[in-house]
């Protein structure tokens, strides 16, 4: 059994009389410490695939399966427990509280957790041991997608999720962070899925799952995954 499963899932939004079918019967497989990339062009429903697998979204048929538990049979408080416990979201807009210090927004995740990761540890594996106690309007853009990693992985989650990491980075910072991602999948075996719209990250994926329509259009397991510096953007 893989450690996240899909199977024929869909999800539709009622937008007054029309009906929109965001995800069309999708399915794939994702094994435990796989960096995962799920790639396609805008409206493609790769949101909305990340959103149901992290349990910020209900899907409306199908089953979805995390590490042997189906998710897609939850109820909203078992959820709401998923999402807190399991599961780590890295946004592209970051989203940290401007009024704490990066440290202080790593802590909030960290408090919250069964099991958290030691807060300065994770701070140094994110390259931020220095900058701990700047508020996010003193760091970078790509320095506060670090935090915003830090966050997510203080938590000890099962599953990294990242919507559009680098989206709003630029090429060599944007790889800064996609690397940070792939060496943190590599040494703490976490299971990691970005989501993207740059067919250049493909290469660095050991799987990669291409939606077009709200459909799976090609599933492709990759048995020799390149490290990002060896990547053209
Ligand atoms: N909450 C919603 N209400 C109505 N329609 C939605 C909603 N969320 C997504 N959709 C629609 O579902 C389809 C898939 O959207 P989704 O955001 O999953 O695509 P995407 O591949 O992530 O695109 P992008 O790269 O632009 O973010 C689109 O047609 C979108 O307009």
């Amino acid at each position: 059994m893989s450690y996240i499963k899909l199977e024929k899932v869909k999800k539709r939004y009622k937008m007054g009389e029309v009906i929109i079918t965001a995800v069309d019967g999708v399915d794939f497989e994702i094994e435990q410490g796989d960096f995962a990339v799920v790639v396609g062009p805008s409206g493609a429903g790769k949101t909305t695939v990340l959103n149901i697998l992290g349990g910020m979204d209900s899907l409306d048929e199908g089953i979805i399966t995390v590490d042997g538990r189906d998710i897609s049979g939850y109820s909203s408080k078992m959820l709401t427990e998923y999402r807190r416990y399991d599961i780590g979201f890295v946004f592209q807009f970051y989203n940290l509280v401007q009024n704490l210090t990066a440290k202080e927004n790593v802590e909030l995740a960290s408090q919250i957790s069964k099991d958290p990761l030691e807060v300065e540890k994770v701070m140094e594996m994110v390259g931020l041991k220095d900058r701990m106690n700047n508020f996010p309007s003193q760091l970078s853009g790509g320095e506060q997608q670090r935090v915003a990693i830090a966050r997510a992985l203080a938590k000890n989650p099962k599953l990294l999720l990242c919507d559009e990491p680098t989206g709003a980075l630029d090429d060599q910072t944007g790889k800064s962070i996609l690397k940070l991602l792939q060496d943190t999948c590599r040494s703490t075996g976490m299971t990691v899925v970005v989501i993207t719209h740059n067919s250049a990250l493909t290469g660095m994926a050991d799987k990669i799952i291409r939606m077009r329509n709200g459909k799976v259009a090609e599933f492709i397991v990759n048995e020799n995954p390149v490290s990002v510096e060896r990547i053209e953007w």
